[in-house]
Parts: structure tokens; C-alpha cells; sequence
């Protein structure tokens, strides 16, 4: 049957107002509706005999409810999720490789004897990378498409996984970690975008999610490679380093054969390959409307924006994705500067003060933190198509505003109690001399140079002394009574690195619990989940580079800084300063993000026509929406080719 033909039996039924081309008039004579956001749904029959039935015996009352009931048993293609999961390959990547460098570096710094520099260098050169190359993949997926970008970012992180575990020198190190940073880069930014367009409305949030899960869930399985390697003290991080090569090897091959995004097809003008794939996304549903859609959307567009000019231009030189870039850097912005890295990343430290003194347990029990992430953003997962992302996101960063709050007065009550240090040893001629000048645990706590040594009568420190730190352990102290780890065990003489021993070390352990309970299924995941649907299809590529620069840019800053910040505010002092980062956050959250649950992407942009930060004020959008039933008689087969489609 040719579209044309299939047009015939076509039922539409409009409540409310129509969708499509809406937007458009809407500017003309604005109204009150389209501030608060409408909300669409799209059914799809099979049938339409049955319908007509229906319509034709019980009004549009029957009509409605036949259709809903046809739209509900219509079933998503398997084919989604594969794409989605295949997809989502590059989360993990992305997870795994910014996760697994802290447990490989213990056993890196030793063996190649690698000073803070390097070390520095080694961690923070990936996320540098991932940096650059965010915003390069902009162009990059616009020019290639956005199958060709997740090729290349998996062919970056099989390459940079194999010279990481080949490598025999920290030069080679740094360029495999380079490498693997550029990979991280284009994965972060393209891989959300290509979920968002190959999935349908109904599950695009749930899909775009997967990825942040699988990005937690990479970090989990590091931590537990790093757990497991460090009982290999030679060679252990070649393993940590290397084992991101299988996944990466087994996205490329799976992308081969998987298809491009059918949006960017129709972009680049190749209709007819986009309606097959289109068609084999959807299943059993029609996808006339929705590449109608997509189609008037790139012709309205290029009348409207043009086509001329870089697209950052032209995206900063019209309202709505002028706005919409704003939301999506702010949203990546206060994810960062809520401190999530820092909280990854110190965790341990925050597990030691809150008691755990044995090194190995407290890597362990970082996998625990790790394992809490991932499971709360699968919570994210859920909530998505339940609540919407602008309540999620809202209740997720106001419940990690008081965690911060709960683990900054953590360490208030810790620094309160801090153990005086009442053993002042001899500092042996040519050793600085700093160490020994502080009179309280906290104070020796905060220099990086610095650890504390002491004894414990029943729950009371007693002799301690603060002493300064191995360079090449920091499970030893340089000389004293903590020099020697297996010796000074037996004599019962405890060493604390970064954390002092104290009784509230439990509020600091509520927090960070607290803390990834609601950050992660909110502050976690939406942002990148937001980015992918905000910007039109012309836009997308760009807003998304951009977003994701800011991402990693903000990423490197918090965690380069987060020693130094302590070193000057405290700890306390640091903690509290992220709240007061995240509590700008939710007033921007609240202002300015409006609901993009269930509208199709090519409605979104409508929600940015108003004032920014006017969505905290406008009509809730709940109990509002139009309804937007179209029953069709035929699916498109490969066979409907008409002319007509042909350009
Ligand atoms: O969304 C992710 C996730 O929350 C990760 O746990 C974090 O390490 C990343 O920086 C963030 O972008």
C-alpha cells in the first residue's frame, strides 16, 4: 500500500490543539498554554477497521479508549534496546576508565616510581582530553553522524587500553591515557544524542538513562578490578588498565552492524534509508507521523534560522537554543560543582574517618560507594518516565543540598574533637620540620605532607605525633614510630592519612550515603538525559559538544582543586561551599528547566520560546496535555517506496 494510499484510512483525532507547526503560530499570538508545556501522546494502531467500528458505534469516547488499548499493546521493538544497550557500551567506557586509574595508580606510582606530578598528570590528562575532544565532537558527529563518532571513540579506547597495558614508561602511559581521554569525550557527548533520536518518545528518557547507569556501573566494576589487582603488586594495574579494551572491542564490532541515526539521515537528505531504519525502530507502529515531523521540523528550521554561519553562531543568535544551551551548560555545571567526583574519589578517606582503618577494606568499601551510585541511578532509570526530569532533578539536587550540608557538619564535629598532639619527636637533620609544628590532628590532617601517628588506650588517643608522610606510601610515615607498616602494626601504633580518628565519624558516613541516594538518580543521570532532547536536530551536535565540555571542563576543575580548597576552608569549609553551589543550582533548576517528559523531539523547542527562568512561574503541566491519537491502517514496508519520497 503506498503512503499516499495508507493516508486514506489515516484517523487523526486532535484534543486540546494540533501539535506540529504549532510552535510557529504560537510566537505570533503567545499564550499562557505553551509557558506551561504540553504534554503528547501518540497512538498508534494496527488496525483501523477496529476503530472505525468503534468511532462509528460509540463516539469519540470509544474511539479513544480502543486506541489507548491498541497503543498499549504495541510493543517496542527488541531492536530499540539493543541499540540502546550497544549504545550505552560507551557509558561503561566511560565510567570504567575515569574509575579504574585510582586503584591502578597505588600500584603504578610504586613500580615506576612516579612523583605527584606524574601522578597528576596520568589522572587528570583523560579528563583534559575528554575535555577537547567533547567539543570537537560536535563537528564531528554533524559532518560524519553519529554512528561514525561512536565507531571512532570505540576504536580510541581499544587502541588506548592497549598501549596502556603494553606500556613500559610513564611517556607511554600519558599518551595511552590521552587517547583513551579523546575516546571518553566523544562517547559522552554522542552517545546520549544517538539514544535520545533512535528511541521513541514514551522511552527516551528511561533509554538516555541506561547510559549514566552504565557510566555508574563502569565505575563500579573499576573499583572492583582495583579491589581484586592489588593483590598483584607487580603488573596488577596493567590488567586495570587493559581489561577496558574487551568491552571497547565488542561496541565496535556491534556497531558495524548497527544503523545511523535515522534524524541525522533525513538531515543529510537521505529519506528513503531513514524511513527503512525508522521503520525498523518502530515495529509494528507507524512512523509516517513521526517522519513527517521530523522532516517539516529540518524544513522550518533551515526557513526560519538558516543555514549560514558556524552553528554556535546561529544557535547564540536565536532565542530558544540560545536559551535551551544556557539550561543544558548550567544543568552539566551544578552537576559538577555539587562535588561528585571529589565524594568518588575521597570516599575512602571519608570511610577511614568514619573508622575503617585497614587500607584494603577502605578500597573495598570505595566499591561499596560505587555500588550505591549505580543502584540509585537505577532508581533514576525508573523515576524518569514517572515524575519527569524537572521534579526528579529538583528533589534529586535538594536532597543532595542537605547531604552536603550533613557531611560538612561531619566534619565540623570531627575537627571539634580533633586529638591534640602531645608526643613532639625529634626531627632528623635535612627533614622538614613542618609536620611537627601542629598542635591538632585536624590541622596535620589537612597538609598533604603530613600524617598522623598515634596510640589508642580503650577509645582515647594517646601519644600522637604528627610526622610527615612517605612519599612513595602513604601508608607509612617518612621516619618515626609509623615508618615501617607491617612493624609499627603489630606494636599497636595506629597511622591516619588524610582523616583523623574522632567519634563522629558516622555523621560524615550518613552523608555521603544520603549524599548518593539522591544525587544519583537525578543530578546523576539528567543532565546528559536533558542535553540529549533539548536542542533541535540542527542544534543538537553543537549543544550537546558544548554541554559536555562544560561537563568536563567543571569536572577537572572540582577535583583538581578539592585538596587545595581543603587546605584553605577546611574540609568543612569545602563541603559547605559545594552546598552553597548546589543551592544556586536549584534555584536555576526551578527557574529555568521545564518538563520534557513524553513530547517528541521535535516539540521540544517549543518550550524555550518564553523568557528564560520563567518555568518555576508558569501553570504546572500537570493534568494539562494534548492528546494526539492517529490510527493507521499499514505500517511502512520496504516495499511502500512511492516517488514522492524520492528526493
Ligand atoms: O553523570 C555522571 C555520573 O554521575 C558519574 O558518577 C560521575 O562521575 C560523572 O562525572 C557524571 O557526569
Amino acid at each position: 500500500m503506498s503512503r499516499k494510499a495508507s493516508e486514506n484510512v489515516e484517523y487523526t483525532l486532535r484534543s486540546l490543539s494540533s501539535l506540529m507547526g504549532e510552535r510557529r503560530r504560537k510566537q505570533q499570538e503567545p499564550d499562557a498554554a505553551s509557558a506551561a508545556g504540553e504534554c503528547s501522546l501518540l497512538a498508534a494502531a494496527e488496525s483501523s477497521t477496529s476503530l472505525q467500528s468503534a468511532g462509528a458505534g460509540g463516539g469519540v469516547g470509544d474511539l479513544e479508549r480502543a486506541a489507548r488499548r491498541q497503543f498499549q499493546q504495541d510493543e517496542t521493538p527488541a531492536f530499540v534496546y539493543v541499540v540502546a544497550v550497544f549504545s550505552a557500551l560507551g557509558g561503561f567506557l566511560f565510567g570504567y576508565d575515569t574509575g579504574v586509574v585510582s586503584g591502578a595508580m597505588l600500584l603504578l606510582k610504586r613500580q615506576l616510581s612516579l612523583d605527584a606530578l606524574w601522578q597528576e598528570l596520568l589522572v587528570s590528562s583523560t579528563v583534559g582530553a575528554a575535555a577537547v575532544s567533547a567539543l570537537a565532537g560536535g563537528a564531528l558527529n554533524g559532518v560524519f553522524g553519529r554512528r561514525a563518532a561512536i565507531l571512532l571513540a570505540s576504536a580510541l579506547f581499544t587502541a588506548g587500553s592497549a598501549v596502556l597495558a603494553a606500556a613500559n614508561n610513564k611517556e607511554t602511559l600519558l599518551a595511552g591515557r590521552l587517547v583513551v581521554g579523546l575516546g571518553i569525550g566523544i562517547a559522552s557527548m554522542t552517545v546520549p544524542v544517538y539514544i535520545a533520536e533512535v528511541s521513541p518518545p514514551n522511552l527516551r528518557g528511561r533509554l538516555v538513562t541506561i547510559n549514566t547507569l552504565f557510566i555508574t556501573g563502569g565505575q563500579f566494576f573499576a573499583s572492583v578490578v582495583d579491589g581484586a589487582f592489588s593483590y598483584l603488586q607487580k603488573d596488577g594495574w596493567r590488567y586495570m588498565l587493559g581489561l577496558a579494551a574487551i568491552p571497547a572491542v565488542i561496541q565496535f564490532f556491534g556497531f558495524l552492524f548497527l544503523p545511523e541515526s535515522p534524524r541525522w539521515l533525513i538531515q543529510k537528505g537521505q529519506t528513503q534509508k531513514a524511513r527503512r531504519i525508522l521503520s525498523q525502530m518502530r515495529g509494528n507502529q507507524t512512523i509516517d507521523e513521526e517522519y513527517d515531523s521530523i522532516k517539516n521540523n529540518i524544513e522550518e528550521e533551515e526557513k526560519e534560522v538558516g543555514s549560514a554561519g558556524p552553528v554556535i553562531c546561529r544557535m547564540l543568535s536565536y532565542p530558544p537554543t540560545r536559551r535551551a544551551l544556557i539550561v543544558g551548560c548550567g544543568l552539566q555545571m551544578f552537576q559538577q560543582l555539587s562535588g561528585i567526583n571529589t565524594i568518588m574519589y575521597y570516599s575512602a578517606t571519608i570511610l577511614q574517618m568514619s573508622g575503617v582503618e585497614d587500607d584494603r577494606l577502605a578500597i573495598w568499601l570505595a566499591s561499596v560507594t560505587a555500588f550505591t551510585n549505580f543502584i540509585f541511578t537505577l532508581a533514576g532509570v525508573w523515576l524518569v518516565e514517572k515524575v519527569g526530569r524537572r521534579k526528579l532533578t529538583f528533589g534529586s539536587l535538594a536532597g543532595t543540598t542537605v547531604a552536603l550540608i550533613i557531611l560538612a557538619l561531619g566534619f565540623v564535629l570531627s575537627a571539634q574533637v580533633s586529638p591534640r598532639i602531645t608526643f613532639q619527636p625529634i626531627t632528623p637533620s635535612g627533614q622538614n620540620a613542618t609536620c611537627t609544628s601542629y598542635s591538632y590532628c585536624n590541622e596535620c590532617m589537612l597538609d598533604p605532607d603530613c600524617g598522623f601517628c598515634y596510640k589508642m588506650n580503650k577509645s582515647t588517643v594517646i601519644d600522637s605525633s604528627c610526622v610527615p608522610v612517605n612519599k612513595a606510601s602513604t601508608n607509612e610515615a617518612a621516619w618515626g614510630r609509623c615508618e615501617n607498616e607491617t612493624k609499627f602494626k603489630t606494636e599497636d601504633i595506629f597511622w591516619a592519612y588524610n582523616f583523623c580518628p574522632t567519634p563522629y565519624s558516622w555523621t560524615a558516613l550518613l552523608g555521603l550515603i544520603l549524599y548518593l541516594v539522591f544525587f544519583a538518580p537525578g543530578m546523576g543521570p539528567m543532565p546528559w538525559t536533558v542535553n540529549s532532547e533539548i536542542y533541535p536536530l540542527w542544534a543538537r551536535s553543537t549543544g550537546n559538544a558544548c554541554s559536555s565540555g562544560i561537563n568536563w571542563i567543571f569536572n577537572v576543575l572540582v577535583s583538581l582543586t578539592f585538596l587545595h580548597t581543603a587546605e584553605y576552608l577546611t574540609y568543612y569549609g569545602a563541603f559547605f561551599l559545594y552546598a552553597g553551589f548546589a543551592a544556586v543550582g536549584l534555584l536555576f533548576i526551578y527557574g529555568c528547566l521545564p518538563e520534557t517528559k513524553g513530547k517528541k523531539l521535535e516539540e521540544i523547542e517549543s518550550l524555550f520560546d518564553n523568557r528564560l527562568c520563567t518555568c518555576g512561574t508558569s501553570d504546572s503541566d500537570e493534568g494539562r496535555y494534548i492528546e494526539y491519537i492517529r490510527v493507521k491502517g499499514s505500517n511502512y514496508h520496504l516495499s511502500d517506496n512511492d516517488a514522492s519520497d524520492v528526493e
